[in-house]
This record gives C-alpha cells, structure tokens and sequence, in this order.
C-alpha cells in the first residue's frame, strides 16, 4: 500500500508548440510525494468525460525535451504524446527522473563514455551507477490523487508499466509511442531494444 498524496494546485495553462501545435492543458502540483521531488502531471482532452485515461509517464530528459537533443528520442516522445493525450482525453506526468535516475550532470559524464564506445547502460555502470534507478511511487501516489487507479498506458518500457502494477495500477492496455530514430539515437534505441525489451520497432523499411 502506498502512501497517499495530495493535490497542492491545480492551474490552466495554454499550450503552444514550435510547430504551431496548441492545446488546453491543466498543470497539477502535489503534496506528499514519496520522493519529495517536484513532479507535475498535465491534465489534456476530456480528462473527466474519458473511461480510461490515456497516461505517459515521461521521465525527464533537459537535453533531448529542452533542447530538442537528437541523441535520444525523449523530445518526440515527449511532442508526441500530449497530441495523443489531449485527443484522447488523459495525464502526462512529467517525472523529475533525468537520465534514468542518476540525474544531468552524470547522464552527461555517462553521454562522454559513450562516445569512447560504451553502450548507455554500460556507461551507467561505469560511473558506478545501475542501468536503471527510476522508481515510479511517485507516478502512482500522483495517479491515485487525481483518480485515475486504472489506465492506459503510452510506453515502449515493459519495466515502467510491471513497476507500475506492482505498485496497484491497473494498466489496462501498453499503447507503444511511435518510432522516432534518427541517425544520432539509433545505437541508443536498440541499446533499450536489446537490452531491456523495449517494444520499438527498429526494422529497416523495405
Ligand atoms: N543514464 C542515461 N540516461 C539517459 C540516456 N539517454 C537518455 N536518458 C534518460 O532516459 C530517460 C528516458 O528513458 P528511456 O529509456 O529513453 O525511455 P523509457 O522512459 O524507459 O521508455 P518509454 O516509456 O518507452 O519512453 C530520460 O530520463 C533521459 O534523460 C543515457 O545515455 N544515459
Ligand atoms: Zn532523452
């Protein structure tokens, strides 16, 4: 069982993308959140009307949604999932998780090592660090004070959605993201195929 936390704010912000893209959305704020972090969830489309909300659980990454870095997919993802969302009706939850949980500074040191030829697990290890350090409490602490304890889930991550059951989620469906490779990301997107079972379909087309 985990521990309950509340909603601290609740605030209408407009959204606007680059590509002219724009959205209503809700920005939400929390209390008691089991890592004391500052997560936010974002609240798009017809929130309350939907059966089951449509939920991504985006862990954040400065340099690839900030910065439109092309050396993961996280900024596509991260685009592409509030339209899905806001047409659906559902949550964004923006985890404070960057590069997996070992934070900037080191997801850059671990960016370096890959760049003498470690893959970005092993580069993880190297800095003393496991492959993965998220834990997703929060994400169901959030899920919970917003009343959302069944969803539909947008991930590639067969570990994100287990974690999430084992917490008392009832992820209904996995809705995989779309395929955003590029020629800086493909090493990493088949390092998260090959090594941890990402569902991403990295079959050249005919
Ligand atoms: N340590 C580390 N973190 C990285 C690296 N590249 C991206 N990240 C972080 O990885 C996180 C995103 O995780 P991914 O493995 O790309 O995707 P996922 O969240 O597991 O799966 P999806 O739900 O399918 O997107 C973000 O926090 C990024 O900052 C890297 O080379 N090293
Ligand atoms: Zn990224």
């Amino acid at each position: 069982m985990i521990a309950p936390a509340g909603i601290r704010t609740r605030v209408p912000v407009p959204l606007r993308f680059g590509d002219g893209f724009t959205t209503p959305a809700e920005i939400v704020t929390f209390t008691g959140l089991a890592d004391g972090k500052e997560h936010l969830a974002i609240g798009l489309g017809d929130v309350t009307g939907v059966d089951v909300p449509l939920v991504r659980v985006h862990s954040e990454c400065m340099t690839g949604d900030v910065f439109g870095s092309a050396r993961c997919d996280c900024g596509p993802q991260l685009r592409e999932a509030v339209e899905r969302i806001a047409e659906h009706g559902g949550w964004l939850l923006y985890l404070r998780q960057e590069g997996r949980g070992i934070g900037l500074y080191a997801k850059l040191d671990a960016y370096a090592l890959q760049d003498t030829g470690l893959d970005t697990y092993a580069a993880n290890r190297a800095l003393g660090h496991a492959d993965d350090e998220r834990d997703y409490t929060a994400a169901a602490q959030m899920l919970a004070a917003l009343g959302a304890p069944r969803v539909d889930l947008l991930t590639n991550n067969p570990d994100k959605a287990a974690q999430l059951r084992d917490l008392g989620v009832d992820v209904r469906v996995l809705a995989r993201t779309g395929v955003h490779a590029t020629e800086a990301n493909l090493r990493y997107l088949h390092a998260k195929v090959e090594r941890t079972g990402h569902t991403i379909d990295l079959t050249p087309a005919a």
